[in-house]
């Protein structure tokens, strides 16, 4: 009996523009507020001749088809994206607690009590892409936000791409996150896969608890130790988080832990599951 709501054509007049929250390497990013519903989100807001310039229109555009498509609690939700004559602006989720890696340069590194809930979160986010065939590629805490409830939400799909891929591009931003299989240049067989993210993964895990990457250096040393998978894990790291890292950062894709038994794993488990009497309570 009711008229199913017509999809609403985006414009840039529904939204009263808020402050600037801080930009990506192809743009702004403003707080927002849909005036009709009083919606609080983030606009993002990409000049097409940036972009052209930056050759990054295919990445813009796979960036939006793949986001629109994703609905995670742990994944930024990218709502609708319209242009005008200059700019293209993507309807993004709002994230109240900003970006991830803020909060890690101001506490220096995070409790393993945090650290594990946060890698929890990410292997939830990074089996539901796989699911999905999509691999993400660019997992370090710059393109992780926290939301209102301390949750916190991928972002920035702008170098995820659908498996298995042997896309070639030019990277630009940190090396410390590229798996050993990415820095293999040359043959056109060098195919890789899901597997790239869960590498990302340990890398993460490494920085949340130590402050700093594992095999950070120059850009030459650093990619010298990715190859020879030559890091270090402080003393101060418990046995089972050094467990999982050590399982995660694995030069070989194929013995890489598994999602699955990232979310079993002892550390995760010790952290992340509340325990009987809790559960009984709430
Ligand atoms: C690559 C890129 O777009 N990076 C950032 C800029 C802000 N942006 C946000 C996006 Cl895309 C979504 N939500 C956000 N929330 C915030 C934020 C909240 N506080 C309290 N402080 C900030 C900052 N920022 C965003 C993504």
């Amino acid at each position: 009996l009711y008229e199913q709501p017509a999809p609403k054509t985006l414009h840039l007049g529904m939204f009263e523009i808020g402050k600037a929250l801080g930009k990506g390497k192809f743009g702004r990013v403003y707080l927002a507020k849909e005036r009709s519903t009083g919606f609080i989100c983030a606009l993002k807001v990409l000049h097409k001749s940036e972009l052209q310039q930056g050759g990054v229109q295919k990445q813009v555009r796979r960036e939006i088809e793949i986001q629109s498509n994703l609905r995670h609690p742990n994944v930024l939700r990218l709502y609708g994206h319209f242009h005008d004559s200059k700019r293209i602006f993507l309807v993004l989720e709002f994230a109240g607690k900003g970006e991830l890696y803020k909060h890690l340069r101001k506490e220096n590194r995070f409790p393993e009590w945090k650290a594990a809930q946060y890698i929890a979160q990410m292997a939830a986010a990074l089996k539901y892409l796989h699911k999905k065939h999509v691999i993400h590629r660019d997992i370090k805490p710059e393109n992780i936000l926290v939301g209102i409830h301390g949750e916190i939400k991928i972002s920035d799909f702008g170098w995820s791409v659908h498996a298995p891929n042997n896309r070639r591009q030019t990277m630009c931003g940190t090396l410390d996150y590229l798996p050993p299989e990415m820095l293999r240049s040359g043959s056109q067989d060098n195919f890789y896969n899901e597997k790239v993210d869960l590498w990302s993964l340990g890398v993460l895990t490494y920085e949340f608890l130590v402050g700093e990457a594992p095999f950070e250096d120059t850009p030459v040393m650093t990619q010298r130790r990715i190859a020879r998978g030559d890091m270090s894990i402080p003393s101060f790291i418990s046995p089972e988080a050094r467990d999982l890292i050590k399982r995660l950062l694995v030069l070989d894709p194929e013995k890489r832990i598994s999602l699955e038994e990232v979310q079993q794993h002892p550390w995760i488990l010790k952290h992340c599951v509340k325990t009987e009497k809790a559960s009984q309570r709430s």
